[in-house]
């Protein structure tokens, strides 16, 4: 799979995902509203708290974390691609020159926490002061970060994004990355976790075709009880035919609130 990722291309994949009409701001039914709203309850409700926030397999995105950078004092992103790792380094520095301009997600969420979107700058600022590192990730290792990467402890929640069936051959590879990172978390810590559906490939840049293990929400449950999870909460997100953009052949998205037992 790691072959698969080297013409990977974080500002297409930006491009591809993470502007209309996947991230229309305007429609209630566009997918990224719906997984900021998933993210800011998941994170709001009162049962997620900690210190430390770990998200596996960032990519080149920061939307999964802009609920949880207020609620936890350290982030910690993580990505295999060092490609992705520099455009996450490019926001997070203000050196300018991202793939993407984030000010919609970060007003977005604020109109979420019931602030004014005005405010959007301060919560910029909150993601760079609470970022401590971000650092390599392989989710088919036993320990998908490098030796001392977290105390002994654990991380106190997780969040991971499109990751897991993304480099996963089959459900059984997907299972056992889904033990790998459960490994990372404290006992009684959350995971939010948000996938794809039915894919089984996306392009990750211009002909860059990757392959994807088709899931569906059963083999999702029943992969999170196999590793020791014990489910809170799954969301479902169908596509409608006008998010069907021709970058991959999801069929819906879900998303998963679970707690390490
Ligand atoms: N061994 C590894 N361990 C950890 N991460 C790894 C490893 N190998 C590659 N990676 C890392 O994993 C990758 C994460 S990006 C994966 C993209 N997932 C599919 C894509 C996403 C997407 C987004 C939005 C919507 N939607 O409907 O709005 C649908 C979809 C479905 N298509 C990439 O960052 C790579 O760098």
């Amino acid at each position: 799979m790691a072959a698969c990722y080297h013409g990977f291309d974080p500002a297409a994949y930006l491009q591809y995902n993470y502007t209309a009409p996947r991230a229309d701001f305007k429609r209630q039914d566009s997918i990224v509203p719906w997984k900021l709203g998933c993210l800011h309850r998941a994170f709001t409700e009162g049962d997620v708290s900690g210190e430390l926030l770990v998200d596996i397999g960032s990519g080149p995105t920061l939307y999964q974390v802009l609920s949880g950078c207020e609620v936890f004092n350290r982030v910690i992103l993580t990505d295999f691609l060092e490609v992705n790792r520099q455009e996450l380094r490019r926001w997070l520095r203000d050196e300018g020159d991202c793939g993407l301009d984030w000010t919609p997600y970060l007003q977005h969420v604020c109109k979420l926490e019931g602030r004014q979107p005005s405010v959007w700058t301060e919560k910029a600022a909150r993601l760079r002061a609470v970022v401590s590192d971000i650092l390599p990730v392989d989710v088919h290792h036993p320990q998908p970060l490098a030796p001392g990467a977290l105390s002994s402890v654990g991380a106190d929640c997780l969040v991971s994004c499109f990751c897991l069936e993304s480099v996963s051959p089959d459900l059984a590879a997907f299972t056992r990355a889904l033990g790998h990172i459960q490994g990372l978390l404290r006992p009684g810590g959350h995971l939010l976790l948000i996938g794809a559906l039915g894919e089984s490939y996306y392009f990750g840049g211009p002909g860059v075709k990757i392959p994807v293990v088709p899931l569906n929400e059963a083999e999702v449950c029943a992969s999170l009880k196999e590793t020791g999870f014990t489910l809170i909460r799954l969301e479902v997100y169908t596509l409608p035919q006008d998010m069907r953009v021709g970058v991959d052949d999801v069929s819906g998205v879900f998303f998963v609130k679970a707690k390490k037992e």
